[in-house]
C-alpha cells in the first residue's frame, strides 16, 4: 500500500470548507458531551446509591438524605439533561449537516472532473474488457457508482459513524476516570481486562470482516452491473428473450454475495457473541468490590458504580472498534474519488486557450493523419489519411466496417489528437482552435440518436441552450419534425423518457436533427444518421437531411450508398486511407477494379450500372 493509499482522516476530509470546518469543530464538542453523558450521571449515581445505603441506617441520616440530598441530586442530574440535550444536539446537527456538505461537494467535483475529461478517459477502463463499447459500459458503471456509493460511503461515515466513535472514545475515558475516581484499587484491578478487549474478536476479526465485506460488495456490483445493463437495453434483452438468461447470470452473482453474507454473518455472531466476556468480567470485579466493601471499607455505592464503569468503558471501546472497517472503507471511497479529482484534465482551462475565428468557411484538410485509438496503441486505425474538403461541399465517406469512418469524425471534433500529420480547418491547424468554439461550429448527427430524458423542447436546446422558442420551432420544422410534435399530448413540452424511449427512432432522428440545426452550424456531421431508420422513416429523415446541407460543409458516413451517391464528392476509406475519390459516376467508371464499384455490387447483390449524372 503506497502513502497515497494509506487511510487518513485528512485525506477525508480534504474538501471540507471553512463552514465544515467549523461544523466540524462544534460537532467534536457535541461528540464529547454526548460521550460524557454516562460518566457523569455515574457521578451522580455513585453519591445517590452510597446516600440510599446510609438512609437504611440511622435516623439523623434518613433525615439528611430526605431532604437536601434528594434536591442535590436530583438538580445534578436535571443539570446532566441539559447539557447532554445540548451536546448531542448539536452533535446531530453538525456532523449531518457537514457529512451532508462534504459528500455533496465531493460528488459534483467528482462528475465535474469526469466531464472536463478527453473522450479517451471513458476508453479506458481498469478491466480493459475486449469491445470499445463494453469498455465505455464499464467506466459508465464505476463512475455511477463512485458518485452514488463512494459518496454515500463517507456520508455515512462522517454523519453517523464518526461521531458515535468519538463518543464512546469520551465514553471510555470519561467512566475510566470516574471508575478511578470512586474505588482507584478496583479500577486498576480492571484495567488490564478492560484494555484487553481492544484485543477481542471485533478487533481481531475486523480484517476478515472487511476482506468478506469487500469481496460481497465486488460480486453485488457485478449484480449491479448486470441488472443495469439489460434495464438501460431492455428492448434488446426482449427482443432476444434473454431474460431468462439474464436473471441466471443475476441469480449466479447474487449467490455468490449471499454466499459471503453467510461467512460475514458467522463473523459478526463471533463479534456481538463476545460481548459476553465483559459480563464474566464484571462478575471478577463483584468479587474484587465485594473484598474491597469487607476488607478496606470501601462505600458501597462507590465500588459499585466503579465496577459499572469499567464495564462501560469496556462496551464502548467494543462499539467503538468495529467502526474502524466504515474507516477504511470511507477512506478507500474518498482516495477513489480524489484521484478522480485530482486528475489533471488534459483539457484544462481548454475552454479559454486556442484561438477562435470571426467568419468560419468551412474549408477542412486531413494532411498525412495517423491514429490509433489510446486504449489499443497497437492498431492503426488511420494510416496516412489525406482528404481535402472544400467550403461548403458535401463529402461522403464510405467504406468496409471498421475502415475508420466513424474515426475521422471523432478525430474533426477533437475527442481525440492525430498521432500524426494534421487536420486544418480554414488553414488554421484544429488543435491551435478553442476546443470549445470549434465544437460550437460543428453539428453531429449520429446513427443512435441520443436523447435526455426531459421534454423535446430542453432536448432540441441541447443544440444551443441560448436559442428562443421561435428558433426551436424552426428548427424543428426543418428537420421535419414540427408537424409530429405539436400532435403529442404537450407538444414540446412532452417527455421523451429516458434515452427517448417513447418516441419512434425517426421521430428521435428528426428531433437530433433540429437539436444539430438550431445551433445553426457551418460544419455538419452526419455519421449514419439514416441507416438505423425504415424506408418510410429514412425518406422523410433525408429530406431533412438534404434542407440541413445547403450552404454547410458536410461529411457524411454512410453505409448505404444511396445515400451519398447525390454528394460532391464521395471518398472511398479502405485500411485507414482514402482508397478513392471523385464523384458517383467518376467512380463507377473506373469499373470492376474499384473499390467504390465493388462495394456497391456487395451491398446490392449485383454489378452496378452505370447511369450518367
Ligand atoms: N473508442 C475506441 N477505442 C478503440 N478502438 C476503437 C474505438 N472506436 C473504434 N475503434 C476501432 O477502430 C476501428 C475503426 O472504427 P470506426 O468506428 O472508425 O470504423 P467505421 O468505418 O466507422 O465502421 P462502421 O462502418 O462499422 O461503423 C475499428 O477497428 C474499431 O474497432
Amino acid at each position: 500500500m503506497g502513502d497515497k493509499e494509506k487511510p487518513s482522516f485528512l485525506r477525508l476530509v480534504r474538501y471540507a470548507d471553512a463552514h465544515d470546518r467549523c461544523l466540524m469543530a462544534l460537532g467534536v464538542l457535541g461528540s464529547f458531551g454526548d460521550g460524557m453523558m454516562q460518566p457523569l450521571s455515574m457521578l451522580v449515581l455513585g453519591d445517590i446509591v452510597n446516600s440510599y445505603g446510609g438512609a437504611g441506617g440511622a435516623g439523623s441520616a434518613r433525615s439528611a438524605f430526605s431532604s437536601g440530598a434528594v434536591d442535590k441530586f436530583a438538580l445534578r442530574l436535571l443539570y446532566v439533561a441539559v447539557a447532554v440535550g445540548a451536546c448531542s444536539f448539536l452533535e446531530g446537527l453538525c456532523w449531518t449537516r457537514t457529512a451532508e456538505r462534504q459528500a455533496s461537494r465531493m460528488r459534483r467535483l467528482y462528475l465535474e472532473a469526469v466531464l472536463s475529461q478527453e473522450v479517451a478517459f471513458f476508453d479506458a477502463a481498469p478491466s480493459s474488457p475486449s469491445s470499445p463499447q463494453a469498455q465505455a459500459q464499464a467506466t459508465t458503471f464505476r463512475v455511477i457508482s463512485t458518485v452514488s456509493d463512494d459518496a454515500d460511503a463517507i456520508q455515512d461515515f462522517l454523519g453517523e459513524k464518526l461521531p458515535m466513535v468519538l463518543a464512546n472514545a469520551t465514553l471510555f475515558f470519561g467512566a475510566l476516570a470516574v471508575s478511578f475516581v470512586f474505588a482507584w484499587r478496583l479500577a486498576l484491578a480492571g484495567l488490564p481486562f478492560t484494555l484487553l478487549l481492544f484485543v477481542t474478536p471485533s478487533v481481531l476479526l475486523a480484517g476478515r470482516m472487511a476482506a468478506a465485506a469487500g469481496e460481497a460488495r465486488a460480486a453485488y456490483e457485478e449484480a449491479g452491473g448486470i441488472a443495469q445493463q439489460a434495464v438501460s437495453s431492455i428492448r434488446t434483452v426482449a427482443s432476444y428473450t434473454a431474460e431468462r438468461r439474464t436473471v441466471e447470470r443475476f441469480r449466479g452473482a447474487v449467490a455468490r454475495s449471499a454466499a459471503l453474507g453467510v461467512r460475514q454473518g458467522l463473523i459478526k455472531g463471533a463479534v456481538i457473541g463476545s460481548m459476553g466476556v465483559i459480563y464474566a468480567v464484571w462478575s471478577f470485579l463483584s468479587w474484587i468490590g465485594s473484598l474491597l466493601v469487607i476488607h478496606l471499607h470501601a462505600q458501597g455505592g462507590h465500588v459499585f458504580v466503579a465496577s459499572i464503569c469499567i464495564v462501560l468503558a469496556g462496551m464502548s471501546i467494543m462499539m467503538a472498534l468495529p467502526n474502524l472497517r466504515y474507516f477504511i472503507d470511507a477512506t478507500a471511497a474518498a482516495s477513489r474519488m480524489q484521484e478522480m479529482i485530482e486528475m489533471l484534465p488534459p483539457l484544462e482551462g481548454a475552454e479559454k486557450k486556442g484561438a477562435t475565428m470571426e467568419r468560419i468557411r468551412g474549408e477542412i484538410v486531413f494532411k498525412d493523419v495517423h491514429f490509433s485509438y489510446p486504449s489499443r496503441p497497437d492498431t492503426l486505425v488511420l494510416n496516412g489519411f489525406n482528404l481535402t474538403i472544400s467550403e461548403g461541399a458535401t463529402v461522403g465517406l464510405v467504406g468496409g466496417s471498421g475502415s475508420g469512418k466513424s474515426t475521422v469524425i471523432s478525430l474533426l471534433q477533437r475527442f481525440y489528437s492525430p498521432d500524426s500529420g494534421e487536420i486544418s480547418m480554414d488553414d488554421h491547424g484544429i488543435d491551435t482552435l478553442n476546443v470549445e468554439w470549434l465544437r460550437s461550429q460543428i453539428g453531429l448527427v449520429s446513427q443512435e440518436p441520443v436523447l435526455f430524458a426531459t421534454s423535446i423542447r430542453e432536448n432540441i436546446l441541447f443544440g444551443d441552450e441560448t436559442a428562443s422558442l421561435k428558433q426551436v420551432v424552426a428548427a424543428a420544422k426543418m428537420a421535419n419534425a414540427h408537424e409530429f410534435i405539436v400532435k403529442l399530448p404537450h407538444g414540446y413540452e412532452t417527455h421523451v423518457g429516458q434515452f427517448g424511449t417513447q418516441l419512434s427512432g425517426g421521430q428521435k432522428q428528426r428531433i437530433a436533427i433540429a437539436r444539430a440545426l438550431v445551433r445553426d452550424p457551418r460544419i455538419l456531421l452526419l455519421d449514419e444518421a439514416t441507416s438505423a431508420l425504415d424506408a418510410e422513416s429514412e425518406r422523410t429523415v433525408q429530406d431533412a437531411l438534404d434542407r440541413m446541407l445547403r450552404g454547410r460543409t458536410c461529411v457524411v458516413v454512410a453505409h448505404r450508398l444511396s445515400t451519398v451517391e447525390k454528394s460532391d464528392t464521395i471518398a472511398v476509406v479502405k485500411d485507414g486511407r482514402v482508397a478513392e475519390r471523385g464523384r458517383h459516376h467518376e467512380l463507377l467508371a473506373v469499373g470492376r477494379a474499384g473499390t467504390y464499384y465493388n462495394l456497391i455490387k456487395l451491398q446490392h447483390g449485383r454489378s452496378p450500372c452505370l447511369s450518367p449524372m
